[in-house]
């Protein structure tokens, strides 16, 4: 497999949530809406943009999860397996995820992971019970030698083993989670906000050390986060959401060094580089209702660009350069 070859490929996602309890009052929340894109060998993608853009939501399709009132109404999402298959996982059922993708081929930390342990459980119980509902049988002694490596990786002892939940800090819970995410080796990890809830040190330890597992084993990581330093710390690769669309798209480096669409400009503005006195400011108005978004581009209300096409028409997507996608009609040639 080379640099160039694609472990995911998302192609034209839509869905988003039906809420309502009458059929007279059903609504749908639009939350992904038409989104491509790929996650390439030995990549980290991050997917950025203030909290209700979608991202979440994304994140669950990308990894099959969508259940009720979620919903998937168009797309496919082809993965490339370990034994070099192209499979298009949303044609599985849940039975089929759970045996033959989840885990071993795509991991998924949900957000607020640290929550996410059975209270009632010794951590060693809840490893056994995963891998039996992912078909593995192991022993109480075996699950010590399955997660040793793992553990000093992180750096849990192994008697976090023997520990209920409670009894561990909220930084060792999540730690707990991501090594659980990763016990089978999986090529794809997706982490949603995967450091929000710990202090600045234990979020860079965490971040660093899915940063060097990601090295080490040469697999790929989608990572979810509204915070852009975790995204200019983390990421080869950056999409940029507004209201489930992904409006700017590139090498990260390129993106950072040189922003195109208006939002992705006020998304960096906030971040603090060192050395820098000035006072940040946030990105006046806030993202849309997405069961009743705007006409047009839906970032036009709160564009300091917005023309008059900009209200009345979507924009297209313009390929910049190879692999660098903005969403804007600021850059279509008309
Ligand atoms: N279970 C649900 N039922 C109905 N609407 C939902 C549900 N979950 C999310 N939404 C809505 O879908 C939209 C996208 O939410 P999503 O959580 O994907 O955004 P996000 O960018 O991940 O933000 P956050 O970081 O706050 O979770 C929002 O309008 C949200 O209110």
């Amino acid at each position: 497999m080379t640099s160039q070859d694609f472990v995911l490929r998302a192609v034209n996602l839509d869905g988003g949530y039906v809420i309502g309890s009458s059929e007279k009052e059903l609504r749908f929340v639009h939350a992904v809406r038409n989104v491509s894109l790929n996650l390439n060998y030995n990549e980290i993608l991050g997917i950025a943009g203030e909290s209700g853009c979608g991202k979440s939501t994304l994140a669950k399709i990308l990894y099959g999860a969508v259940d009720p009132p979620l919903v998937l109404r168009r797309g496919s999402i082809y993965l490339h397996t370990s034994e070099g298959r192209i499979v298009d996982i949303t044609k599985l059922d849940k039975e089929d995820l759970a045996k033959r993708i989840w885990w071993r081929e795509i991991s998924y930390i949900p957000q607020n992971s640290m929550n996410v342990l059975n209270p009632m459980k010794r951590i060693r119980d809840t490893i056994i019970e995963t891998f039996k509902f992912h078909g593995i049988e192991i022993s109480k002694d075996e699950v010590t030698k399955y997660v040793r490596d793992l553990f000093d990786f992180v750096g849990l002892p192994t008697d976090v083993l023997n520990a209920y939940p409670h009894q561990l800090s909220g930084g060792m819970r999540q730690r707990v989670v991501i090594t659980l995410a990763m016990m089978l080796n999986p090529r794809i990890i997706i982490a949603d906000e995967p450091t929000t809830a710990v202090d600045v040190v234990t979020q860079l330890n965490i971040l660093t050390f899915l940063r060097e597992y990601q090295n080490s084993k040469k697999s790929s990581i989608v990572i979810i986060s509204h915070d852009m330093g975790v995204h200019a710390y983390m990421d080869t690769a950056i999409a940029i959401m507004y209201a489930g669309s992904i409006v700017e798209y590139g090498k990260s480096e390129e993106v950072f060094q040189e922003p195109l669409h208006p939002y992705t400009k006020m998304l960096m503005s906030s971040l603090i580089v060192r050395g820098d006195k000035g006072l940040k400011r946030g990105i006046p108005g806030s993202p849309p209702d997405l069961r009743n978004p705007p006409s047009g581009c839906k970032f036009h209300p709160r564009c300091p660009f917005a023309m008059d096409i900009c209200r009345k028409e979507e924009p297209p997507i313009i390929e910049i350069s190879k692999n660098r996608f903005v969403t804007c009609w600021l850059y279509a040639k008309r």
